[in-house]
């Protein structure tokens, strides 16, 4: 059995290499040649595939270790019959740690308190209900949008334009070009002139959902030294080509590295093992825990001495600090070759593990800070 994975999946040895023979290709280079005799394709959002990669190739499996579906024709596969899974909220906590490392960093910079802060979440999926969850018992004002899930009878969720009054914006949407909602560009240049000079726009989605050009041409015309209208951007449209000007001008810019967590990547890795496991009729005999080695930070501990911000700030920064991602993007500015620069920074992506990883002792604190810490995600004691 010929299996044609991506060179950046991890552990495809440890849980495929019983399955059959792995090829492994580069993302953006794979041929429609290569596909011809592959009996399992396994993919991540940098191959687009379709008629024109897949044509009649006698494929019995594709799988894609990531939530977005986008870049899968699945309309094709169907039609071809060609079994295809993705990984449903494989890296969700690692996208909503992305989302809290750059609001605790954005916090201190700009010196406010996110219990003042009012978010508006665009998209109430699998990230966006969890993101809306966790911020919301750290004390801030949340609403959420998602006409799809309001059409279903989803109560409490809010129009766009109430979001959009919110002081934070962040967006959780999958890239759509049709339907009822259409996704692509809903940010577009009104939305975005409508946007106040104190607010923080983030996207962690995918880059197409906001017009690039229209944010540029927003952050060129603002008072550089007046505004604080900061923007988060880890995607962007025509990746891996960015805009090299919105680029330099973004607070927070990182190469669509939001869900690279190392427990998000190898979940992503399981769930398409067992899917496949359950296509093909094949026992599961792995599981990503038995792969995963000790996290490099494992404990810390804080006193009744503790700010409660500075605590939770530093514990943060300490697991995930997002301005180490963002430097390097921003340093690839000073390079010609950009494009392949941010593919660099996803292939070499350093090991990043998620908050659960570490326990945090908490000694004589009050309730509230130790109710917060849970709130993250951090296993807490005493
Ligand atoms: N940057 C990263 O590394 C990274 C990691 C994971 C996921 N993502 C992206 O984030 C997206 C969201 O992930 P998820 O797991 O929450 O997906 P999900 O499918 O669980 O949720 C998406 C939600 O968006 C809603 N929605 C669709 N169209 C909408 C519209 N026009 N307005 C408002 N809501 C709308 C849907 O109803 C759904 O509830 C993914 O599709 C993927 O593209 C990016
Ligand atoms: O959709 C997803 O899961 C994320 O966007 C994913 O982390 C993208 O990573 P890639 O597949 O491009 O390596």
């Amino acid at each position: 059995m010929k299996i044609l994975a991506d060179e950046n999946i991890p552990l495809v040895h440890s849980f495929f290499g019983s399955i059959g023979d792995i090829q492994q290709f580069s993302g953006r280079e794979l041929t429609a040649r290569e596909v011809q005799d592959a009996d399992i394709l396994l993919v991540r959002s940098v191959t687009r595939v379709d008629e024109t990669l897949i044509g009649d190739a006698p494929l019995k499996f594709v799988g894609s270790t990531t939530i977005g579906l986008d870049h899968v024709d699945t309309e094709f596969l169907d039609a071809r019959r060609i079994p295809y899974a993705n990984a449903p909220a494989c890296n969700s906590d690692s996208v909503v740690e992305y989302v809290i490392s750059a609001l605790s960093f954005l916090s201190e910079f700009d010196d406010f308190k996110l219990e003042d802060k009012s978010i508006g979440i665009v998209g109430y999926g699998n990230v966006g209900s969890r993101l809306a969850k966790v911020l919301a018992k750290l004390g801030m004002n949340v609403k959420a949008n998602d006409p799809i899930l309001a059409d279903a009878g989803e109560k409490d969720l809010c129009s766009l334009e109430e979001v959009m009054q919110c002081d934070i914006i962040s967006l959780h949407v999958p890239l759509t070009h049709d339907g009822p909602y259409p996704t692509y560009h809903l940010f577009d240049e009104p939305r975005i002139a409508a946007l106040r000079d104190n607010q923080i726009l983030i996207n962690t989605c995918r880059g197409g959902v906001i017009d690039n050009q229209a944010l540029r041409r927003k952050l060129e015309a603002q008072n550089a030294q007046k505004s604080r209208f900061r923007v988060v951007l880890d995607v962007w449209e025509h990746e891996p080509n960015v805009d090299r000007a919105l680029l330099e001008l973004v607070s927070i810019a990182t190469p669509h590295i939001a869900g690279y967590s190392y427990d998000g990547k190898a979940r992503g890795t399981d769930m398409i093992y067992q899917a496949l496991c359950r296509t093909l009729g094949l026992p599961v005999r792995h599981k990503a825990a038995q792969f995963l080695s000790e996290p490099p930070l494992s404990k810390l501990a804080f006193t009744s001495q503790a700010d409660s911000r500075w605590a939770l700030n530093t514990a943060i920064q300490a697991c995930y600090d997002v301005r180490m991602d963002s430097w390097r993007m921003k340093a690839l500015l000073q390079r010609e070759t950009l494009g392949s620069g941010f593919d660099a920074l996803r292939r070499n992506y350093p090991v990043r593990r998620e908050f659960f990883n570490v326990k945090v002792q908490l000694k004589n604190v009050d309730s509230d800070l130790f109710n917060k810490f849970r709130a993250l995600g951090f296993k807490t004691k005493n």
